[in-house]
C-alpha cells in the first residue's frame, strides 16, 4: 500500500484550494497549497500575457519544483498522507496555451528534466465547471489581478484541461480519477452534497492506495 498523495486539478476558480481543504481536514492529511498571491510576474501576465508569459510560467514551474521536493523529503518518505491543489502537469497546459510555440519546446525540455523524479499522485480530483459558475467564482474569490480575466483564456483553459485529462486517464489507467461536476456539487454551501463527495474521495483514496 502506497502512502495516499491526492492532487485536486481543474480550472482557474472551480474549487480545488477549497476542496482541498476539506479532505486535508476530514482525513487528516497535510494540505500543499500552491504559491499565486507571491507570484511577482503575475499581475504584469494578466495586463499583457506575450510579454510576461515566459517569466510567470518560469516562476509557477520552479515554485512547484521545490514545494514537491520539501513535500516527498518532509512527508511521503515519511509515509503520511498529504493533498495538493494542484498536479504539476498543470504547468504544461498552461504553458501550451500562453507561450510561442519555439519557447514551449525550450519549456517543455525543463519540465521534463524537473519532474523526472517528482512524487506521482496516487489519486487525482478533477473538478469541472461551466464557463459562467467559473466566472462567477472567480468574481467571488475578488483577487484584483483576476479582475479582467478574458473568458476566452478561461474557455481555452477550460477545454486544454478536458484534453489533458482524457490524454493523461489513457496514459497513466493505474491512477484513479475522479470527476467532479461543479456546476451540479455545492461543496461549500451543501454539506450534504459535501458530505458525498468525500465519501466518493474516500473510496477513490482506497482505490489508489492500492496501487
Ligand atoms: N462547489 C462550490 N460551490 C460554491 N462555491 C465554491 C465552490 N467551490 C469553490 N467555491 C468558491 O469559489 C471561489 C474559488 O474557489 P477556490 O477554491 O479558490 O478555487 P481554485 O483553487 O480552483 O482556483 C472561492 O470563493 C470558493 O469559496
Ligand atoms: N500562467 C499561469 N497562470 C497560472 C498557473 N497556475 C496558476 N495560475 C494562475 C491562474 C489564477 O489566476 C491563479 C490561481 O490559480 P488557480 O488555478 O489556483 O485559481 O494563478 C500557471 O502555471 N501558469
Amino acid at each position: 500500500m502506497s502512502v495516499p498523495f491526492i492532487t485536486v486539478e481543474g480550472p482557474i476558480g472551480v474549487g480545488k484550494t477549497t476542496l482541498s481543504k476539506a479532505i486535508a481536514e476530514s482525513q487528516q492529511f497535510h494540505q500543499l497549497r500552491e504559491i499565486v498571491d507571491e507570484n511577482p510576474f503575475l499581475n504584469k501576465f494578466y495586463d499583457d500575457i506575450e510579454e510576461w508569459s515566459f517569466q510567470t510560467e518560469m516562476y509557477f514551474l520552479c515554485n512547484r519544483y521545490k514545494q514537491l521536493s520539501d513535500i516527498q523529503k518532509k512527508f511521503l518518505y515519511e509515509q503520511q498522507p498529504v493533498v495538493a491543489d494542484y498536479h504539476i502537469f498543470k504547468n504544461l497546459i498552461f504553458a501550451k496555451r500562453t507561450l510561442p510555440a519555439e519557447e514551449y519546446v525550450k519549456y517543455e525540455e525543463i519540465y521534463r528534466i524537473l519532474t523526472r523524479d517528482m512524487p506521482v499522485p496516487n489519486v487525482i480530483i478533477y473538478l469541472h465547471a461551466s464557463l459562467g459558475t467559473l466566472m462567477k467564482r472567480i468574481e467571488l474569490r475578488g483577487r484584483d489581478f483576476e479582475k479582467n480575466i478574458d473568458p476566452a483564456y478561461l474557455q481555452q483553459l477550460s477545454d486544454d484541461y478536458e484534453v489533458f485529462v482524457s490524454n493523461f486517464e489513457e496514459t497513466h489507467p493505474e491512477i484513479p480519477v475522479l470527476h467532479v461536476n461543479g456546476d451540479e456539487i455545492d461543496f461549500v454551501n451543501d454539506a450534504g452534497d459535501l458530505q458525498l463527495l468525500l465519501s466518493k474521495v474516500d473510496e477513490t483514496i482506497r482505490k489508489g492506495a492500492k496501487q
